[in-house]
């Protein structure tokens, strides 16, 4: 057994772990940074990246069905094998081979390679041959996709989104499980690009949206296009010369059986920390096998501990696990003195057409808080030009002071005026703080003014009449 004795040990080299050791490595050699499996994150190699270029490609190929509507009819078809080698060429290329570089230039004994896990405190075995002791250890050890055992008897037809980009060609026909972020964009791109796709989900909500006006309309614009079952189980699967089949029961108890040539499984991810033989670390590990942490400080515990990225279950996107990461490391390098850091305020975008976003507080979050909500159909000039008018915008604003607290959007590219908004909340502005501001005309940010517009005047009906009150419900 090789033994190792370090300050700090990294597990895991994704943003967060990437992040904790640009981080680290600019204080003490003494540190060492473990992967198991390929560089190049989870964003580069099956993520953020290889699911846009996708998206990409399935917008031009809606263009094609659409663009008849400006009188510019057009013909064309999709190459299932080129927008597949097209993808493949730019992600590892641009994205993947930008983080392989900047791996390469680490120093050879700052890096391990090999599944990490806890012999003890402090103590780490990687692989069966080495271990390394450490007196801060940083937990970046990410997620990996759910995968539910009905679906062991098609596993050969299974994809997820760590398997999906590798396919040489797309399917005829593709069932998606889930209706989360992952179903509805890669769902969406696929069944542009042409491919036969069926969603099924289970809880008849886009989860993501919380305010039930919002949930149907995006429940409502999605299933106009897309062949969804929203809320249901599989009860069994199974494999022959036509494909896999699925069996599923509808919550209205109707069952629905139909063969595909794939099923792509995006019913959420587990973290990794299952993995970590957490229990010989000494780690406060909830029900759930999540690990208690302070976000401000990312420190689990009172232990030498620290955790970051989506390895928490909590907020896992890219800018959360960069973030997370950096925070991670000031305070294993401050320790045992935390160096708390306010966090920034929640944005998720998904990148469907439309858009979903959530920043800040949800409606759900707000409950019980005196809120007026300004809202809108997600349709200015500007979307009425683009041919773009479906959809619909809240955002919430505290009820006295006029404070924007947090917002709900389902539109064409939502995800700007969502940065907007976020820019509006990181700064504590009001509504009219915000409607100060110049807007061109015609642009999508008059969306964004009328809807404050319309929640100023709900603060004012709201400050005169009770009846008001019922505006927050
Ligand atoms: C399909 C998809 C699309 C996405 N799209 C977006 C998007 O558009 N925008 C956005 O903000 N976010 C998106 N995300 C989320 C984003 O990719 C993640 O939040 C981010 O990559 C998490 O980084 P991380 O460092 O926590 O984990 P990772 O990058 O997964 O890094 C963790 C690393 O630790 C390694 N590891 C695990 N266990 C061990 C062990 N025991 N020992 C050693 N190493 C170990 C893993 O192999 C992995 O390489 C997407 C995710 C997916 C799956
Ligand atoms: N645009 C983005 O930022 C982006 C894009 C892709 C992924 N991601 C990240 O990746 C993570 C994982 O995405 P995801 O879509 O897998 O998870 P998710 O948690 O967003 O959604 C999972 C969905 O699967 C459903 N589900 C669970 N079990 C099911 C079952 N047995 N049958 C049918 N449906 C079932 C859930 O009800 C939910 O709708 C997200 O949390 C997100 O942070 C982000």
């Amino acid at each position: 057994m090789k033994t190792m004795k370090v300050e700090y040990a990294i597990i895991g080299a994704g943003t967060s772990g990437l992040g904790a050791y640009s981080r680290i490595s600019r204080q003490t050699d003494s540190l060492v940074m473990i992967q198991d499996g390929p560089y190049g994150t989870t964003c580069a190699r099956v993520g953020c990246m290889p699911s846009k270029l996708l998206i990409t490609a399935a917008d031009h190929a809606h263009d094609l069905h659409t663009s008849d509507f400006f009188g510019v009819p057009a013909s064309g078809q999709v190459e299932g094998r080129r927008v597949l080698e097209r993808l493949r060429r730019e992600r590892d290329h641009r994205f993947v081979a930008r983080n392989l570089d900047y791996v390469d230039k680490i120093p050879a004994h700052h890096k391990l390679e090999g599944r990490a896990r806890f012999v003890g405190p402090g103590r780490l075995r990687v692989g069966e041959s080495v271990e390394v002791t450490a007196e801060k250890i940083i937990l970046a050890c990410g997620s990996r996709p759910a995968i539910d055992e009905v679906f062991a008897p098609v596993m050969s037809r299974v994809l997820t989104s760590d398997t999906i980009f590798e396919l040489e060609d797309l399917p005829r026909s593709i069932a998606v499980i889930g209706m989360g972020v992952i179903a509805l964009e890669l769902g969406q791109a696929l069944h542009r690009l042409g491919v036969d796709t069926t969603l099924y989900g289970r809880s008849g909500k886009i989860n993501a949206l919380t305010h039930p006006t919002m949930q149907r309309q995006a429940l409502d614009v999605l299933a106009d296009e897309l062949e969804i079952h929203p809320s249901g189980q599989v009860l069994r699967t199974w494999e022959d010369g036509e494909g896999a089949w699925i069996e599923y029961e509808q919550a209205n108890g109707q069952r629905v059986t139909q063969a595909f040539d794939r099923i792509l499984v995006a019913t959420g991810r587990v973290s990794n920390l299952d993995r970590l033989g957490l229990e010989h670390a000494g780690v406060d590990v909830t029900e759930s096998g999540a690990v208690r942490f302070d976000p401000h400080t990312m420190r689990c515990g009172n232990l030498p501990l620290f955790i970051a990225g989506d390895a928490t279950d909590d907020l896992p996107v890219w800018h959360e696990a960069y973030d997370e990461g950096r925070i991670a490391a000031d305070n294993a390098l401050h320790y045992p003195d935390p160096t708390p850091t306010a966090r920034r305020p929640p944005l998720m975008v998904f990148f469907t057409d439309p858009q979903i976003a959530v920043i800040g507080q949800s409606f759900q979050q707000l409950q019980g808080r005196e809120i007026v909500i300004g809202e809108l159909p997600f349709a200015s000039p500007r979307h009425v030009v683009w041919n773009k008018v479906q959809g619909h915008m809240q955002i919430y604003l505290d009820a006295r002071s006029g404070v924007i607290l947090g917002a709900e959007l389902l539109g064409y590219q939502a995800e700007h005026l969502a940065h907007l908004l976020a820019l509006a909340i990181t700064h504590g502005m009001t509504a009219e703080q915000v409607l100060d501001m110049p807007i061109y005309h015609p642009s999508a940010e008059e969306l964004l003014r009328d809807v404050l517009i319309d929640a100023q005047k709900k603060r004012r009906h709201h400050a005169t009449g009770p009846a008001a009150l019922a505006s927050s419900a």
